[in-house]
C-alpha cells in the first residue's frame, strides 16, 4: 500500500431513520442550507479528488429519492460512480451491504455518515494519506472536553468515579480502511449486525475485535454528527463560519 496512489471507494450511510431528529422523511433527505444532508456529504468526499466510486445506502423505500438527492444536489465532478444500496437493521449491517456492492478493485476503502456532512476534503485526503503511508485502519477523533462520570443507573442514579478524560476521545466519520482489512472486519463481526443490541456503532470497532490496531488522527469540529434538529442549527452556523 505505501508510496502510491490507491483506486479509492467510500460507503456513504443514509439508510438510518432519523428517529432522534424527527422529521418525516429520512435524516439524511433532511436539508442543511437548501441541500440534502446526503448531497453535501457525497459532495464533500468527491471534492477531496480521492473517490472514484461512493456507494449509498438509503432505507428500504428510499432508494429513488436517496439516488435523485446525491445526482442533483451534489456537484461531484467527473470520474465519481455512485449508486444506492438498500441498508440493513444497524447502521454495521448497512455498512456490509454497502461494502458487498462495490468494486472489488479499490485498495482503500472510507465509510462515511451522511449524518456529518460538513467534513472537509482536507481531512479526507488526510486520512487516505495516512493509509497510504501503511496504516490499517485510521479514524478523525477530537478530545472530550466534559468531565465524563460512570454512572450506576440505579434509582436514584449515583455516580461511581470520575473517569479520566486525557485518554477519551470523541470518534467521527470518515473512517478509513485497507480494504482488505475492513472485508475481513466486517465478515468476522457480521453475528453482530442484526441486532442494534449488539452491532458496533462505527467500522474501527470491527477492526479492534480483529486484535489489529486503529491508528487516531485530528478530527474535525465541523464533522459533528446532526442528531437532534439542534445539530442542524449548529451546522447551518459551521457552514456560516466557512465550514
Ligand atoms: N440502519 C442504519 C442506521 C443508520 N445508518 C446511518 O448511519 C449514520 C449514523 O446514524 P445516526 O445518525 O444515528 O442515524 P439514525 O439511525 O438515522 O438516527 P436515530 O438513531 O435517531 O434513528 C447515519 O448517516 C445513518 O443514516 C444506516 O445507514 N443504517
Ligand atoms: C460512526 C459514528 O458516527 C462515529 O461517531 C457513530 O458511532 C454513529 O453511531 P450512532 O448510531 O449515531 O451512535
Amino acid at each position: 500500500m505505501t508510496g502510491h496512489t490507491p483506486r479509492v471507494a467510500a460507503v456513504l450511510t443514509a439508510a438510518g431513520s432519523g428517529t432522534r431528529f424527527g422529521s418525516a422523511v429520512p435524516k439524511a433527505l433532511v436539508p442543511l442550507a437548501g441541500r440534502p444532508l446526503v448531497a453535501i456529504a457525497a459532495e464533500r468526499l468527491a471534492a477531496s479528488g480521492q473517490v472514484s466510486e461512493i456507494v449509498v445506502t438509503a432505507p428500504a423505500g428510499y432508494l429513488d429519492e436517496i439516488h435523485a438527492a446525491v445526482l442533483s444536489g451534489a456537484d461531484l465532478g467527473p470520474g465519481v460512480r455512485v449508486h444506492v444500496v438498500a441498508g440493513g437493521i444497524s447502521r454495521q449491517a448497512s455498512v456490509a451491504a454497502g461494502l458487498a456492492s462495490l468494486t472489488s478493485t479499490a485498495q482503500v476503502v472510507l465509510v462515511h455518515d451522511a449524518a456529518r456532512p460538513l467534513v472537509s476534503p482536507t481531512l479526507v485526503q488526510r486520512l487516505v494519506a495516512t493509509v497510504v503511508a501503511g496504516h490499517d485502519a485510521v479514524i478523525p477523533a477530537v478530545p472530550v472536553i466534559d468531565t465524563i462520570k460512570e454512572v450506576d443507573d440505579g434509582d436514584p442514579p449515583v455516580a461511581v468515579r470520575t473517569v479520566d478524560r486525557a485518554a477519551l476521545r470523541a470518534v467521527q466519520t470518515p473512517q478509513a480502511f485497507r480494504a482488505d482489512v475492513l472485508r475481513r472486519a466486517h465478515e468476522a463481526g457480521a453475528a453482530r449486525a442484526a441486532d442494534e443490541a449488539t452491532a458496533v456503532s462505527d467500522d474501527a470497532g470491527l477492526v479492534e475485535a480483529l486484535g489489529l490496531p486503529v491508528h487516531v488522527i485530528a478530527g474535525e469540529q465541523a464533522a459533528m454528527k446532526v442528531t437532534t434538529l439542534h445539530d442542524l442549527a449548529i451546522a447551518e452556523l459551521y457552514l456560516r463560519e466557512g465550514a
